[in-house]
């Protein structure tokens, strides 16, 4: 890069979305006005080459995607509606510019779709690995928050969508998974997720108890994460885990260690009580959603447990640990 304040104006938005946006890209910092009756959320995730991506799985558009992807996943999972993000990134020497556009395209591409505006960040060299720290913001009703500690014996536990695919998809860039069949859909997974906004807002409208995470780390892991904020035994049923045909390629032990633990699916995983259950589930039909029961949750101490033909197991929160 020739010089950082040239390429400021280069990923700069020409136009932008958030009537609640005073000041974006240009001053010391950006200006956003509150709104009443909602409460703000805020957080950040970090992609970081060689442990979350690296030349091989990943492209430059994709890298930018998915940083912005994570971050709003992480909004979904508190019932809220994206607003904007900030974009932190340290480039070491070796990446073009063309890259780097890229990077931002995969940003702003998947912002556009939600309305989403870049209204700030950093820039700086770095003489590691390319770095890029997504910071979102998103606003939820007052009182319609899903916090991990909602979760209360007699719930029943419901999953977005398939998980594992992501792992598998890692595993088939990588080299380690090999398929002869279609195998897009889990390249794609890892490359591409998509963030579930739309099932985090009809959890949250639907007005209901709900306890929520979303499967960063894996399956196993957000079940602890809600078993230990609601002090709950939750008990996840294997053969009632939605998969894809996909998956049936390979080897069933695999499969089932990808969907426990492989993490980076950003479905959401839940807790309803179960006289709210079929209502929310007709709820997610009508809008063109899907939602599945993959368990219940019990009295604690809080742990998990599988249920599978071999009788109820305890499962660890194996998933990816970054110190581990
Ligand atoms: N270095 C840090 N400083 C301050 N707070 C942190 C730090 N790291 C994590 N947290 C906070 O700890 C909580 C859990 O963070 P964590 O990153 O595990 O959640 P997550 O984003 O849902 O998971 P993942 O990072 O796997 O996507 C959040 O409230 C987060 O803001
Ligand atoms: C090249 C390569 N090797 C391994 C992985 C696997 N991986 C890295 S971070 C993570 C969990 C989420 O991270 P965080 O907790 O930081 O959100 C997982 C499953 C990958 N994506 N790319
Ligand atoms: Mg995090
Ligand atoms: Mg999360
Ligand atoms: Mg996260």
């Amino acid at each position: 890069m020739k010089d950082e304040f040239e390429f400021i104006n280069r990923i700069k938005p020409n136009k932008t979305h958030q009537p609640t946006l005073i000041e974006g890209i240009g001053d010391d910092a950006a200006l956003i006005r509150p709104e009443s009756g909602y409460d703000d959320i805020l957080c950040v995730d970090t992609m970081v080459e060689n442990i979350h991506f690296n030349r091989k799985t990943m492209t430059p558009y994709q890298i930018g995607y998915k940083a912005l992807a994570v971050n709003m996943s992480d909004i979904a999972a508190m019932g809220g509606q994206p607003k904007f993000y900030l974009v932190s990134i340290a480039i070491p020497n070796g990446w073009t510019e063309t890259e780097l556009d890229d990077i931002y395209r995969g940003m702003s591409e998947l912002a556009e779709s939600y309305e989403m505006d870049l209204i700030g960040g950093d820039t700086v060299s770095t003489s590691g690995p390319l770095t890029i720290s997504v910071t979102a913001h998103g606003r939820v009703k007052q009182d319609r928050k899903l916090l991990r500690r909602n979760a209360k014996p007699g719930d029943v536990l419901f999953l977005t969508g398939p998980v594992g695919l992501s792992a598998a998809g890692l595993s088939i860039l990588l080299e380690e998974a090999h398929s002869d069949k279609p195998i897009e859909e889990l390249t794609k997974a890892h490359q591409l997720p998509t963030p579930q906004v739309k099932a985090g807002l009809l959890l949250s409208e639907s007005g209901y108890r709900i306890a929520l995470n979303d499967v960063s780390d894996g399956l196993a892991s957000e079940a602890h994460e809600i078993a230990e904020a609601s002090q709950v035994h939750i008990v996840i049923a294997e053969d009632k885990l939605p998969t894809i045909e996909a998956l049936s390629f390979f080897d069933k032990k695999n499969v089932l260690d990808w969907m426990l633990n492989g993490g980076e699916d950003f479905q959401l995983i839940g807790t309803v009580s179960a006289e709210h259950w079929i209502s929310l589930s007709n709820l997610f039909e009508k809008n063109g959603q899907t939602i599945h029961q993959i368990g219940t949750v019990s009295e604690g101490p809080s742990k998990v447990s599988l249920n599978s033909k071999n009788g109820l197991m305890p499962i660890d929160k194996k998933g990816y640990n970054h110190f581990t």
